[in-house]
């Protein structure tokens, strides 16, 4: 390493001065013109992080459902997993660092995780569309040479792409080839295979709208279509040729709006999904014949898998222990129906995919999803070795296990992908024979809401029991539990937001008037209590 080498590139990424930056929920986040030194640190965190483990070490450019204007970047570990917790700490001093101490700070992260220097580095890179990810990507490269690293440079990747590049790297292979046909192939194979043995489909022609909210997904979902397009059709709409990434469209605003995206026309009845900018989200929708939006969250996504994945293991005739994984924001319908209907255990961790991929792993089969519709399923390996030897009878067990055996390699198993999800989604509709609006009538979701507060210091806020309970500011959970208790079938709980400055709430109920209500009482409470700043919450404000 060429500290000198290090110290005079660092300057030409020069940090912008007065910001601290953190790696937070999801990597760093923030606009794109103050991103570049840290596009270039990350580069070279990436190298030192790729010595350490003697694997591939992955950099996603985006900053997934934020706006245009936005950027982002994330790394990503061996298996194709977060980056570990210690890493977010050395990433965040890193990327604090004033220029001349660069290097002074990388030997002192390489000193505390004795990474050898002789073995060599080697850096996969990804990006979305926005207008700023090709030269962000760039500063990234020149990261990564700056430390002696090698790298390869996928060019647009959707963010699930990305992480199964980095696994099939590491992986000998075994998880597939670590290219986008190698990604296609695995996957529309897994597909047809179990698509053929559908019987009868709830829905004749399955044809899907997929709003692609101007991002990568579209390009990616266009690339690969005619791999199962005699199976299913697809009709992309928001595909990036006219309108803006995430605006008025895609993933996260049907679901925080819970309304259809702006382009989109649907026809009562019709089948319809949006994915988010990078494409690891997923939520499906449509309209009834009374015109009534109905949205169908993470929540019901994970009910559909779980449901489906326990009758087969039933057939295989096998005991694994499955479970499902969830966030506060699970709505509480799902979570009494998981557990009291299919009798599934469901756990709650922190938001943030890494803290629910975590906990998904404890199982032989794990199925996680936020609400947001971020999530997948994960299979231990003793579940894949046995399946697989199971797939070799010629009897109905055989028929079950070789039913799983597609259905392992259709997920992602590195992160949620909207590609993947969606197309497990219509098998399983398929083979069930389901339409969406049978698969949205297992459960009827409470009404919520959720709303943003601004304080002065969102930190004053700290939380317990995977954060439904405030700890801090004193007296603010009190408050809560007293709002509460006037509400039918209520629960609230606020939380620090994790990408954005902001305080979120969230509040479910008996009607959606309650809903709203308690979301509005919840936050005045944050307000006085917290340090609110600005103008008071309003009733149908900072939705
Ligand atoms: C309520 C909500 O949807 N929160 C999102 C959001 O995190 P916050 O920490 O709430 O800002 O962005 C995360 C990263 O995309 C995602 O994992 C999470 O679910
Ligand atoms: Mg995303």
């Amino acid at each position: 390493m060429d500290l000198d080498a290090i110290t005079k590139h660092s300057a030409l990424h020069a940090k912008p001065p007065g910001l601290t930056f953190h790696y937070g929920t999801a990597g760093f986040r923030m606009k794109a013109e103050l991103l570049d030194h840290i596009m270039f640190r990350m580069g070279l965190l990436a190298a030192l992080r790729s010595k350490q483990t003697n694997a591939t070490i992955g950099v996603m450019v985006t900053a997934s459902h934020n706006p245009e204007e936005d950027n982002g970047v994330k790394l990503v570990d061996p298996l194709g997993e977060m980056l570990a917790p210690t890493w977010e700490e050395h990433a965040t001093r890193l990327a604090n660092a004033e220029d001349g101490d660069v290097a002074r700070v990388l030997v002192d992260i390489m000193e505390k995780e004795a990474v050898e220097l002789p073995q060599d580095a080697f850096v996969v890179i990804g990006r979305d569309t926005r207008p700023s990810s090709e030269n962000l990507g760039q500063s990234v490269r020149e990261g990564v040479a700056a430390f002696g690293g090698q790298f390869h440079d996928y060019g647009l990747l959707t963010t699930p792409q990305l992480h199964y590049m980095v696994c099939c790297r590491n992986t000998g292979g075994r998880y597939g080839k670590a290219t986008l046909d190698g990604y296609y192939h695995k996957l529309a194979a897994a597909f047809l295979e179990l698509t053929k043995q559908a019987s009868c489909s709830g829905d004749e022609n399955v044809s899907v709208k997929v709003d692609c909210a101007n991002g990568v997904g579209a390009l990616k979902l266009k690339e690969m279509e005619p791999r199962f397009s005699p199976v299913l059709s697809v009709q992309l709409i928001n595909d990036g040729t006219k309108g803006k990434l995430n605006h008025l469209c895609g993933a996260d605003f049907v679901k925080s709006h819970q309304k259809p995206p702006q382009g989109l026309e649907m026809k009562p009845n019709e089948r319809c999904c949006s994915f988010d900018g990078d494409a690891d989200r997923i939520v499906y929708y449509y309209c009834d014949v009374d015109g009534a939006f109905h949205l169908i969250d993470g929540d019901k996504i994970a009910v559909l898998i779980s449901s489906f994945l326990k009758e087969l293991l039933l057939e295989v005739g096998e005991i694994f222990n499955i479970g499902v994984v969830q966030t506060a924001y699970a709505n509480g319908s799902s979570t009494r129906y998981l557990e009291e209907v299919m009798k599934v255990p469901v756990h709650c961790t922190k938001t943030g995919v890494k803290h629910l991929h975590h906990k998904a792993q404890e199982f032989d089969i794990g199925v996680y999803f936020e609400a947001n519709g971020h999530g997948t399923a994960l299979f231990s390996k003793a579940v894949e070795v046995k399946i697989k030897q199971l797939a070799k009878l010629e009897d109905k067990k055989g028929k079950a296990a070789k039913m799983l055996e597609n259905v392992i390699d259709l997920f992602n198993q590195t992160a949620g992908d909207a590609i993947s999800d969606m197309l497990v989604i219509e098998a399983i509709l398929a083979l069930k024979g389901l339409t969406v609006q049978q698969w949205d009538a297992l459960y009827s979701d409470l009404p919520n809401r959720q709303v943003k507060v601004k304080v002065a210091d969102r930190r004053v806020i700290s939380t317990t029991d995977a954060e439904r309970q405030a700890v801090t500011p004193p007296g603010l959970q009190a408050a809560i539990n007293n709002l509460v208790r006037k509400y039918r079938l209520s629960r609230a709980f606020v939380r620090p937001s994790g990408t954005e400055d902001v305080v979120r709430v969230y509040a479910e109920a008996d009607s959606q008037e309650s809903a709203d209500s308690l979301a509005h009482e919840v936050s005045l409470a944050v307000f006085e209590l917290a340090g609110g700043i600005g103008e008071r919450p309003q009733l149908g404000f900072g939705r």
